[in-house]
């Protein structure tokens, strides 16, 4: 067999040690299908002497990581501590400028540093690999940069955060508290280090906008993506949804306007019989329309050791047969420029809930904000208390402009009866 391919792990958390398992089970698999042995020769994270339930020994201990970027026995590094920036970054950019591949699981450290990074990789003619940061095992990097690629992307959409789907899932299937559920996600290794960017949507911005790049061939605009978490989703609204026939999804969209690009991560309603609404627990799913291809629909775990190590390792064997492609599709340097698209533009139906004193003529009131900003009510319900007394009115909008529901939204928080800012969501038909 030929010369292996020599590796450094950076990072020894749940991905790490994924990796480190997976290359160790699969190891006879793994090097037939990469053409020659995948060796790990050193290993690097914060503590030398936790015990992470995978025999290290065997590895060099490397205090630094950043020598392993000018390690003499190290082909590719393989960056799995995560963040932005800081030792990740530092380390990415040791890696290509000493002359060495890279895989990285870091979604954030792409999203903000992704054209650098190729760029650097590109000058030098060496791999970037990223297929673990979006979609966790998901092959959708692949899919869109090779197997698709003879397409014109015209819009993509997809659940692309496991934590949040977990948390949704759990909530709608035994009403679970939100506390407890993320807590859970936790405990399996699904979150970030800090929740909130699962929570808050910042990660599913993250690979919105790094998919988006992708699949456009646009600069990654992170900056421009619309972001809105799960956080303010109550128990009543999960409720709610099911009873008006939809589940809640955190959803992430991309669609090009012209010459903007609207990119989105928001919570929305999708009908019980919509591919998304069957995603559940730390599932992801992407779906990308081609045209020639027409709908693609990828669906898989988005999120755990597992998961991601098959991604990671992918990566590697991608690397060990000599494969190699510009980062983004497209040579780094002629990514096009966009400017952000306008969601409120746009048509779609709505949904509403207020929490409202239950008292004669709100109804009324309600009704006449949505007849004067020309939102026509689908269905509506009303029943079951609000916790500060007073009942919650949901409804479906008809279609249309989204910037007259939230105007209407805006004028019904106004009105001395509605109790808390009503919660609006988009339906995704
Ligand atoms: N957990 C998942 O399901 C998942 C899925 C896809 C992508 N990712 C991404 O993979 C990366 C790793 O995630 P994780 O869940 O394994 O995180 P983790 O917190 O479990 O592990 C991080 C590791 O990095 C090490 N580390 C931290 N600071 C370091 C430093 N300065 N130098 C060296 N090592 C350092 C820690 O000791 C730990 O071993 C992140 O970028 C994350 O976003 C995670
Ligand atoms: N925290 C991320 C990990 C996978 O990228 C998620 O929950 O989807
Ligand atoms: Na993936």
């Amino acid at each position: 067999m030929t010369q292996p391919l020599r590796i450094g792990i950076a990072g020894l958390g749940t991905v790490g040690v994924g990796v480190v398992n997976l290359l160790t089970e699969n190891r006879d698999l793994v090097a037939a299908r990469a053409g020659r042995p995948i060796d790990i020769v050193a290993v690097n994270a914060k503590s030398r002497s936790k015990d992470r339930g995978a025999d290290l020994s065997a590895y060099r201990w490397q205090d630094d990581a950043g020598e392993m970027a000018a390690a003499n026995d190290i082909d590719v590094v393989v960056e799995l501590i995560g963040g932005a920036d800081g030792p990740a970054v530092s380390l990415a950019r040791k890696t290509l400028a000493g002359g060495k591949g890279l895989v990285t699981a870091n979604k954030a450290m792409v999203a903000h540093h992704g054209a650098e990074l190729a760029e650097l990789a590109e000058a030098h003619g060496l791999p970037l690999k990223y297929e673990a940061a979006v979609a966790g095992g998901i092959p959708v990097i692949k899919a869109l940069g090779g197997g698709a690629a003879a397409n014109e992307i015209s819009s993509l959409f997809g659940i692309l955060n496991g934590t949040s789907n977990y948390i949704l899932s759990a909530m709608e299937s035994n009403g679970a508290p939100f506390a407890h559920v993320l807590k859970a996600a936790q405990d399996l290794g699904y979150a970030e280090t800090d929740p909130s960017f699962d929570i808050d949507g910042i990660d599913a911005a993250h690979k919105l906008a790094i998919l988006a790049s992708l699949a456009f061939g646009t600069q990654i605009a992170f900056d421009q993506v619309e972001t809105r978490g799960i956080r303010e989703i109550e128990a009543v609204d999960i409720e709610r949804a099911a009873a008006l026939g939809y589940r809640v999804r955190l959803v992430g969209e991309a669609r090009l306007q012209d010459s903007r690009l609207l990119q989105r991560v928001h919570p929305v309603l999708v009908p019980l019989s919509h591919p998304l609404a069957k995603v559940t627990g730390s599932l992801n799913a992407v779906v990308a329309d081609g045209n020639f291809v027409g709908r693609l629909t990828f669906e898989g775990a988005g999120a755990g050791a597992g998961p991601t190590a098959s991604a990671v390792v992918a990566d590697i064997i991608d690397i060990a047969r000599g494969e190699q492609q510009p980062v983004f599709g497209v040579p780094a340097a002629s990514l096009r420029a966009v400017s952000a698209g306008d969601h409120d533009a746009g048509t779609g139906r709505s949904y509403l809930r207020a929490a409202v004193a239950d008292e004669p003529g709100v109804m009324a009131d309600l009704t006449a904000i949505l007849r004067d900003c020309g939102v026509s009510i689908e269905s509506l319900i009303q029943h079951g208390q609000a916790a500060d007394g007073g009942v919650f009115i949901a409804m479906i909008t008809h279609e249309t402009q989204h910037r007259c529901t939230a105007e209407a939204a805006r004028k019904m928080t106004e009105l001395k009866a509605v109790l808390s800012p009503p919660m609006r969501m988009d339906l995704l038909d």
